[in-house]
């Protein structure tokens, strides 16, 4: 059953190319689909993608492509590998296939942790806009792409909303292996919220530790972080206890302290004192974080719901204030109840 899985990687970065790498390992029908040819031909004859992942070899059986049709016709498995900022895009483009290339049984997983900016919805919200009859999941935890595509030890989470068990559990089989250990869920907002939240945080660990405030300031922030990721996560509808597994607690504290983290090192990067849109100008990687946190912002002001961490990054990422400021603020608050 597994082996005649065929699954398509769409995007062609640094998860999208490890998540190709590990399921080619898994002996699946894999290919990679990057956005732009030059990559595609690059990565087709490097057999490594030296943009977003060098160092990692391609296994001999996955293939690479630019060809969308191509690459989604038969497809039972289509993860999406790409940014939140980048992903209704990719829909659009899937959604205007002729009728056909896409296999209506296909399930759609998000790998993206990051909130949409104009309409704060989730990777999953934004693939059903675009695809009002795919079947969407999400596939989340702490997973750094240099550490999948090495292959060290890994568990995460999928999570569907409305597929049936017996989908998920195939591709539950298909994923997990000796390296990698699946958990399945039917939070499915819960699991992508918590992927989301954890990268606000980071960027908070990261000032954190740029500003060198100390142990006891990061195990007290990620404590808190926790906390809020329940209140806010609960108020936008998702269950407590998926906050405490892998695509939440486990994610925090991957993110808030490996070295990879984009999002923790922009976070050390503004502790010193350069400014949110400087930083992300001058990189090409994905820092979810920076427009999730404009983003819950948004949602929390408009919701009533209390997260003062999720307020001082934004604070310090869109009006500049300086995150040994943010601190003083958090610290003065009211004091209240753990
Ligand atoms: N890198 C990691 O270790 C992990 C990343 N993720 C998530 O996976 C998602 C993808 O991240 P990465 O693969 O790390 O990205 P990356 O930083 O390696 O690469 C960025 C990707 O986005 C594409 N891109 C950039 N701007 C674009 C645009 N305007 N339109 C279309 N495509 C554009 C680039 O071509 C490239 O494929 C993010 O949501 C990230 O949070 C999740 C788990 C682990
Ligand atoms: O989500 C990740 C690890 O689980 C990757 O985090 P960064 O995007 O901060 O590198």
């Amino acid at each position: 059953m597994c082996e005649s899985l065929k699954i398509t990687v769409c995007g062609a970065g640094a998860w999208g190319t490890a998540m190709a790498l590990h399921c080619e390992r898994q002996g699946l029908d894999t290919t990679l689909l990057a956005r732009r040819t030059e990559q595609a031909r690059s990565m087709a004859a490097e057999r490594e993608n030296k943009d977003y992942l060098p160092g990692y070899a391609f296994g001999p059986g996955l293939k690479v492509s630019d060809d969308l049709a191509a690459a989604l016709s038969g497809a039972d498995v289509i993860f999406m590998g790409v940014p939140s900022y980048a992903l209704r895009d990719w829909c659009r483009r899937i959604a205007r296939l002729d009728t056909g290339v896409l296999k209506p049984s296909a399930l759609f997983v998000s790998l993206a942790k990051g909130l949409e900016l104009e309409t704060q919805k989730t990777p999953c919200e934004i693939i059903k806009d675009e695809l009002p009859t795919a079947i969407v999941g999400s596939l989340s935890g702490p997973t750094f792409a240099g550490e999948v595509a090495a292959g060290k030890p890994t568990a995460m989470t999928l999570a569907f909303g409305d597929c049936l068990e017996g989908q998920i559990e195939s591709l539950q089989n298909a994923v997990s292996g000796p390296n990698l250990r699946v958990y399945a869920s039917r939070d499915l907002r819960g699991v992508e919220l918590g992927g989301c939240l954890k990268n606000v945080y980071a960027v908070a660990a990261g000032c954190c530790q740029g500003l060198r405030l100390g142990d006891n300031a990061l195990a007290s922030l990620l404590t808190r972080a926790v906390a809020e990721m329940v209140r806010v996560g609960q108020a936008l509808g998702a269950s407590l206890e998926t906050f405490y597994g892998l695509s939440g607690f486990g994610d925090l504290v991957a993110t808030c302290h490996g070295d990879w983290s984009r999002n923790r090192t922009f976070g050390e990067e503004l502790a010193s004192g350069r400014t949110a849109a400087e930083i992300i100008e001058s990189q090409k990687t994905a820092v979810e974080g920076y427009r999730t946190a404009s983003a819950f912002h948004s949602i929390c002001r408009r919701d009533g719901i209390d997260a003062p961490i999720l307020d001082q990054v934004y604070q310090i990422c869109y009006e500049a204030k300086p995150p040994m400021k943010a601190l003083a603020d958090l610290m003065s608050r009211d004091l209240k109840k753990e």
